[in-house]
């Protein structure tokens, strides 16, 4: 990676965006998930590390809660490196905190017509290969696109009985499966774009919880790039487990 966070105009070059101001509360514990250790280290440090492995990524931009800005945890996660920037710019929601992030990116003057990658930092599963599947895939086509699945087991619409506590609910019909996708991250759009489009969602209250979501309602179809089942969320304890024992066998 290089480690100034200079662009030419000929090249659009390629920045991350790590939002890491959740609280973690559905998986709970003492610290916000992303600091807690998971199979030797904080959770962040996965995501960091498989940004700074891939030599497109030129700078790294983390969106932190402005009560958790004096952790150490940040300087010992990246050893100081000048290409991670961690900003003050965790808001009250996700989408809050990577529109502050982003507004951040383009004050400290990142181009606006740069790509930026953004990726949840509960997603300890990303690699140097996935993230450069999709860099590759949407710089050929010059259009934003995100890591996703193709949905593979049957979807159920369930009743109202999910909302109650306690009661299981009956399944009311079944929706087709084909061409739906679950949305991971990264997600890869045009720094100035897409901060305008979740500044517009924000604004309209409307229900974006993606990137691309926002892109969307903008206008856009971004091309979905086929991640990896490994690439999950984590986000309950189940998901801890999980994730825990992947990371410990792929250490071996
Ligand atoms: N106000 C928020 C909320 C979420 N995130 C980040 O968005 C990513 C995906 O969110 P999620 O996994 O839902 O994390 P939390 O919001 O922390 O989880 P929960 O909803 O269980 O509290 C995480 O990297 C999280 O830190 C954020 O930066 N700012
Ligand atoms: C961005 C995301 O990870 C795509 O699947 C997801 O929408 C985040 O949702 P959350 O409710 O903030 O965890």
């Amino acid at each position: 990676m290089d480690s100034g966070i200079q662009s030419s105009s000929s090249l659009r070059q390629c920045h991350a965006l790590l939002p890491t101001a959740g609280t973690g509360s559905r998986l709970g514990g003492l610290l916000p998930k992303q600091f807690q250790e998971l199979a030797g280290k904080p959770m962040l440090a996965y995501a960091l590390e498989a940004f700074i492995n891939t030599p497109k990524i030129e700078s790294i931009w983390v969106g932190v809660s402005p009560s958790f800005m004096d952790n150490p945890i940040f300087s010992t996660l990246t050893n100081n490196l000048s290409c991670v920037k961690f900003i003050a710019s965790g808001g009250p929601t996700r989408q809050e905190t990577v529109r502050n992030t982003l507004a951040a990116m383009l004050k400290a003057g990142i181009p606006e017509d740069d790509w930026v990658l953004v990726h949840d930092a509960a997603r300890p599963g990303i690699s140097p290969a996935l993230i450069q599947k999709l860099i590759g895939v949407v710089t050929q086509s010059g259009e934003g696109g995100l890591l996703a699945m193709p949905l593979a087991d049957t979807l159920k619409m369930a009743d109202s009985n999910l909302a109650i506590a306690g009661n299981t609910p009956r399944a009311l019909k079944t929706i087709s499966r084909v061409h739906l996708w679950q949305a991971q991250t990264p997600q890869m759009f045009n720094l100035k774009r897409l901060h305008d489009a979740i500044e517009e969602g924000i604004r309209l209250e409307a229900d974006i919880t993606d990137e691309a979501s926002a892109m969307e309602l903008a206008g856009s179809s971004p091309l979905l790039v086929e991640g990896a089942t490994s690439n999950f969320k984590v986000t309950h304890p189940a998901d801890w487990q999980l994730m825990q024992t992947l990371l410990q066998a792929s250490a071996q």
